[in-house]
């Protein structure tokens, strides 16, 4: 009987390997028929771009043909930001399949600490909240060990909210930076921002801890205070592949302005993510929303997992801490050649929308209008094993 159930499991776990590698060969092919189609559009346009130089510079051509050329040009370009950023169902239930394939499996053979550690550096006089719920978060969806590196008033507090969760008093300190440093050979993804406030020395202590990581090639989120840092600095995260943005309409809109020194176009929201994103060397990045965008710079999927209309503070915390831990399983699986086909940190933040969507539809069909980041939490379990594990 033993014997029998070991030879199904063992030819399940043969399916379901089955199923996942050809789901990544489609996805494969889908991924090569739509550069083709992008080079194309690109050749046609740097085409016309030139009909248009020789155009314009031509003494015989007239008003009216430039103006052709022009309208013709905006329509491909319309044509191909459409080609290559839009997502639909298919491609949001794609990307899904490949969250699936990111999830270690549970197993007795495994010790503490192997499914994740992860720092949230964060955590002040004013925001003790916001770092609790992105640490909590993340051990809910699965890491092992989760580390708040906040400063020492603030450190009492969220301990005696939650003792699941080691806190260190360092992040004021004068040799804060050594203090984190020493736990960085432990950590496996690190959460920048919640609840860091906008302090000088805090940003200082924040910008050098996001250096030495990047050094470690840790994957690293930055959220709420900490992209007002990369608002400041973008170099301290520019190109890092293993970095994401999290930002929201507001924080978004000032990234963006900082970058490139004008207002920007909030009626084309997926034009502006491709271009912040591609300023910052292809950060992945994640504009919240009624949909949540997530890009690199090639193309833009978007998340529209059904959420609520309850908008209470410490959900993005939510969103930070549960993608820190869903970015190290992304990466770790592109190292093993699971995921291939698409960026594995867009990989990360889509689990990441998609999960903090679900828990708020969940606890808002509980709470209604007094539903909070707290009830949310409590939905984190039931909401991942429904999205990533049915
Ligand atoms: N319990 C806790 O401890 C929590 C602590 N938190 C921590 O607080 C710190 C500061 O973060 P923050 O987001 O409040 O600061 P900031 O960027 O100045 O925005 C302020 C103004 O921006 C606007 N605005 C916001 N969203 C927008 C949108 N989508 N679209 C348009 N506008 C939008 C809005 O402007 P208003 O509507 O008031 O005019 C808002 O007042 C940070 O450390 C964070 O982690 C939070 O995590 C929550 C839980
Ligand atoms: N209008 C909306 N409709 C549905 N879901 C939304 C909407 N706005 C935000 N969300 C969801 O809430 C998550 C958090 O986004 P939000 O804009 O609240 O972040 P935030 O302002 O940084 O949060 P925090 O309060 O933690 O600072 C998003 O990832 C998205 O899934």
């Amino acid at each position: 009987m033993e014997k029998l159930m070991e030879q199904f499991l063992e030819q399940s776990a043969q399916a379901e390997d089955g199923f996942y590698r050809m789901e990544e060969q489609r996805l494969q092919a889908e991924d090569r028929r739509r550069e083709a189609e992008h080079a194309r559009e690109l050749h046609m346009l740097q085409m016309l771009g030139q009909m248009f130089a020789n155009g314009a510079s031509s003494s015989s051509s007239t008003h009216p043909q430039r103006k052709t050329l022009t309208l013709v040009i905006s329509a491909v370009l319309e044509r191909y930001y459409a080609l290559g950023s839009t997502s639909h169902k298919g491609m949001e239930d794609d990307i899904l399949s490949l969250v699936k394939t990111i999830i270690p499996p549970l197993t007795s053979k495994k010790h503490k600490g192997q499914d994740g550690r992860i720092g949230i550096i964060g955590g002040c006089q004013d925001y003790t909240g916001a770092p609790y719920f992105a640490a909590i978060s993340a051990l809910k969806v699965g890491a092992d060990l989760s580390h708040v590196f906040c400063t020492k008033d603030a450190a009492t507090v969220i301990k005696s909210y939650s003792p699941e969760l080691i806190v260190h008093p360092v992040l004021d300190s004068p040799n804060a930076v050594e203090e984190i440093e020493k736990w960085l050979p432990r950590l496996h993804g690190l959460v920048v921002g919640p609840g860091l406030g906008r302090d000088d020395f805090l940003l200082k202590t924040a910008k050098e801890v996001i250096e030495r990581s990047k050094a470690r090639d840790i994957p690293i989120v930055i959220d709420a205070d900490g992209l007002w840092l990369v608002t400041q600095q973008p170099s301290v995260i520019q190109g890092y592949q293993k970095g994401i943005l999290t930002p929201n309409f507001m924080e978004f809109t000032r990234l963006y302005e900082a970058l490139h020194h004008e207002p920007m176009d909030s009626s084309d929201h997926q034009r502006g993510v491709l271009q912040v994103s591609a300023a910052m060397g292809n950060l992945t990045l994640v504009l919240k929303g009624e949909q949540d965008l997530i890009t690199d710079g090639s193309r833009v999927f978007s998340c529209s997992v059904e959420g609520s209309g309850r908008r209470c503070g410490g959900q993005g915390d939510l969103l930070s801490g549960s993608m820190g831990v869903l970015a190290h399983w992304a990466h770790t699986a592109s190292t093993a050649g699971t995921v291939r086909s698409v960026n594995p940190s867009v990989v990360a933040a889509f689990g990441a929308c998609s999960l903090t969507r679900q828990c708020n539809s969940q606890a808002f069909q509980q709470h209604g209008r007094s539903t909070t980041t707290s009830d949310m939490i409590q939905e984190i379990g039931s909401a991942f094993k429904k999205l990533f594990e049915s």
